[in-house]
């Protein structure tokens, strides 16, 4: 049963050639969320230090978000840095918190030109400040944009988001600022951090990890979820094709709408 889960065949180079011309254009999912694993591990294999595997991890991220742009993805979100990645050594936290400003430095441009909206999810006050002062410049630079919405998740949790989205409800409904009656699911999902956002329709997840780990618990209760063995820092154009083929073999739509 797990093997269903699973797509071993990501692997096997000549089947992600044979999907690549089979994308339907007019089936191209709107959000696709990313948990990118497997980057610690992809260092270690090739006995290098930790980090190598982030920074590869990263170069693997200015692919598929020039790809998703290429293909229509409407949001792309990718699950940069959890709660539970404050308990890592602290040198390997430093070395992540310094990547933002790393990717933005030479990408920032090149997404105000392609039109792209950066967007985060999750706690920035918690960030160092030279981390927060880079997304923040990010978010600011290119919020009228209106192509894709790069989406990063840092300093989330899933849970955290719920309690905060509860309270916020809570609050309003005790200032009789809303009916107890209006507390529905469209007021929750747009009480969440994500609030605005579409859910995703596909979750990718590499390195063989089959669990969710406290992401977008609310907002993936219809997604296709697709996990590959592959490990993030070796995630290509073709696995991402082949994860997008098997979506639209699962949503296919007959001529119907
Ligand atoms: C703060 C943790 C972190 C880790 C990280 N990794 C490590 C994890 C997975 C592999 C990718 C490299 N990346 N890669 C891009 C960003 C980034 C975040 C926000 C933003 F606006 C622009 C870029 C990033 N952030």
């Amino acid at each position: 049963m797990l093997k269903k889960w699973t797509n071993r065949k990501a692997d096997s180079e000549n089947t992600l050639l044979e999907e690549r011309n089979k994308l339907d254009p007019d089936n191209i999912p709107g959000h696709v969320a990313i948990i990118m694993d497997g980057n610690g591990r992809w260092a270690k294999k090739r006995g290098l230090p930790r980090v190598a595997g982030h920074r590869e991890g990263m170069n693997v991220i200015k692919k598929i978000v020039k790809q998703s742009n290429r293909l229509g993805v409407g949001v792309l979100t990718l699950y940069a840095f959890s709660t539970e990645n404050w308990k890592r050594p602290k040198p390997e936290v430093d070395f992540l918190m310094r990547l933002p400003e790393r990717f933005l430095k030479s990408e920032l441009p090149k997404l105000i030109e392609e039109n792209v909206q950066v967007r985060i999810t999750g706690s920035k006050e918690a960030l160092p400040d030279h981390t927060r002062e880079a997304v923040n410049k990010a978010i600011d630079d290119t919020r009228h944009n209106d192509g894709m919405v790069l989406n990063f998740a840092l300093n989330y949790g899933s849970r955290h988001e719920m309690v905060e989205a509860v309270k916020n409800l809570y609050s309003k409904v005790e200032d009789g600022e809303m009916s107890i009656d209006e507390v529905n699911e469209e007021a929750i999902s747009s009480s969440l951090m994500t609030g605005g956002l579409a859910d995703p329709d596909l979750l990718i997840r590499t390195s063989g990890e089959i669990r969710l780990s406290n992401f977008m618990l609310w907002q993936l209760a219809y997604a296709e979820f697709w996990f590959t063995d592959v490990l993030w820092p070796d995630f290509s154009e073709n696995h991402f094709e082949e994860a997008i083929a098997v979506y639209q073999k699962r949503t296919r739509r007959y001529g119907g709408v």
